[in-house]
């Protein structure tokens, strides 16, 4: 608990520099995440973190624990920052204010609005003690062209991505492995549409100069409203978005089985990702598959095996009938 003395040491301190991690669904906000806290942890700067899921399983949270268990880390779980989690985030906040550290860094939900969460900030009570940075906004260079075509029938998530983009202070393009020169130039086109003032540098794996990004940061953010007239009025933006977990009691049968499934689940399918176990393999598998494609990573012995599926019209029954007539899951 924060006492009175504690408050007014604070005031008298320097407030604590938060910087919220922005981008949609598997754009590379973990993978920055986990950068940071290596650099950190290197520098000697302690930090506190904040992450926010929309499913109930915590998947990133235990990569994040995996890598420092002493991380001060506060977890919102099964719903959004920017909504029906927005109540929760000034006491999850002082908690971690508690730990007095020299940053505090938010990793939003991939379906969050940036503007929202940085409202939600701007309490009077958490404004004592912290102070908003930085907005960074993760884009998925290897996707992003696709999100008009995919979200034809869903122009609230299209809004979504383009206010990930326009609520920003600074602009990451991660998968630059994954692009080519063309299609760079029409990324930047969409970015100079939406935001003209936030920097914008290219990333394979969110590999930027991070002293510059968050380290070094001196002065304070320009308050939004002052960079753009309008504020957005858009009403609840991803409603229609689902998460679903699917548990196994046995190994799947192979990596290709399941990326087939993932294939009949296009285009409603957007994100998924969990730890599974393959037959006739020793280790258990970090899966994410984002979009199009599926990353297989060795990760360690977890108790169970389950996969966290999001995106759009999902028929969790189906899912798992066609999950067993592949025979992905026949042990
Ligand atoms: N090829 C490629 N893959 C990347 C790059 N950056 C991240 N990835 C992979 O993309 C997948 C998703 O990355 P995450 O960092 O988990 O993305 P996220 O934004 O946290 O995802 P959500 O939790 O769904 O919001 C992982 O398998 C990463 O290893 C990159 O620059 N190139």
């Amino acid at each position: 608990m924060i006492t009175f003395c504690d408050r007014e040491r604070r005031i008298i301190m320097k407030k604590i520099p938060v910087f919220v991690l922005s981008g949609f669904l598997g754009s590379g906000k973990t993978t920055l995440l986990v950068d940071i806290i290596k650099k950190a942890r290197d520098k000697g700067l302690s930090l506190s973190v904040l992450m926010n899921e929309a499913g109930k399983t915590d998947t990133d949270g235990r990569l994040i624990s995996e890598l420092d268990g002493d991380l001060p880390v506060e977890k919102l779980l099964d719903g959004c920052m920017c909504c029906n989690k927005k109540s929760e985030v000034s006491g999850a906040v002082m908690k971690l204010a508690e730990t007095n550290p020299d940053m505090m860094v938010m990793e939003l939900t991939g379906i969050a609005d940036p503007e929202e969460v940085a409202d939600a900030l701007a309490e009077p009570e958490l404004m004592e003690h912290i102070e908003l940075k930085k907005v960074i906004s993760v884009l998925d260079g290897e996707n992003i062209l696709d999100y008009n075509s995919i979200f034809t029938a869903e122009r609230a998530m299209v809004k979504t991505t383009r206010k990930q983009i326009a609520f920003a202070d600074a602009l990451i393009v991660n998968k630059e492995d994954q692009m080519d020169e063309s299609n760079r130039k029409k990324i930047k086109r969409v970015i100079s549409k939406e935001n003209s003032v936030a920097p914008v540098t290219f990333t394979s794996y969110c590999q930027v100069d991070l002293d510059d990004l968050l380290f070094n940061m001196e002065g304070e953010r320009k308050p939004f409203s002052l960079l753009k007239e309008e504020k957005n009025t858009d009403e609840h933006t991803h409603s229609r978005i689902q998460t679903l977990k699917i548990e196994f009691t046995k190994p799947v049968k192979s990596k290709r089985a399941a990326e087939a499934l993932f294939k009949e689940l296009k285009p409603g399918l957007i994100r998924a990702k969990g730890y599974i176990s393959v037959k006739r393999e020793a280790d258990v598998h970090l899966i994410q598959h984002v979009m199009k494609k599926t990353y297989w990573e060795k990760a360690q012995a977890q108790e169970e095996s389950y996969l966290i599926l999001i995106g759009l019209e999902l028929d969790k029954d189906n899912i798992v009938r066609r999950w067993n007539e592949l025979g992905v899951n026949d042990g």
